[in-house]
């Protein structure tokens, strides 16, 4: 069974409370709980990690390789601002799906540049929690198409 990594980055943790009129009231809790079951529903096991911090994302990045098939990575703000997590993607060589609850093109200017997505299979934005669970069908079928 393919193994995935979702990786959540800084201030995800208070998802649920945080903003809800912005980022929904769905618990970083239910998000991976749906995660992991969606995961099991397609084939995958799923692992979650949350971290505040650049560096743990960036060693997170580096240690999935060899150990998962992917990634589902929302890197919150650190998506507009962190070349170290671009250069961690490139050098793992694994398939990343970018992830954003918000539509981050319908906002504020500095989150329309996202240095994970040139980097990225592809972006998924706007549409909630629900966009982890396509994140993984999107890495559940680019995983079957490679080894088809
Ligand atoms: O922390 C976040 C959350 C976010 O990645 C999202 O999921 O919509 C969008 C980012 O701009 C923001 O900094």
């Amino acid at each position: 069974m393919n193994s995935i990594l979702v990786l959540h980055g800084p201030n995800l943790n208070l998802l649920g409370t945080r903003q809800p009129e912005v980022y929904g009231t769905t618990t970083l809790e239910m998000v991976n709980s749906a995660c992991v079951a969606h995961g099991q529903s397609r084939g995958l096991s799923v692992v979650c990690l949350q971290s505040n911090h650049e560096g743990a994302l960036v060693d997170a990045i580096h240690a999935a390789k060899g150990v998962h098939a992917g990634i589902v990575l929302n890197a919150g703000a650190y998506t507009h601002t962190s070349i170290a997590l671009r250069d961690a993607i490139s050098s793992v060589e694994l398939p990343v799906v970018e992830v954003h609850l918000s539509n981050i093109h319908a906002r504020e200017a500095f989150r329309h540049v996202s240095h994970i997505a040139p980097v990225a299979l592809g972006q998924i934005c706007g549409f909630g929690a629900q966009g982890y669970l396509l994140a993984l069908d999107a890495l559940a079928e680019h995983l079957a198409a490679r080894n088809a």
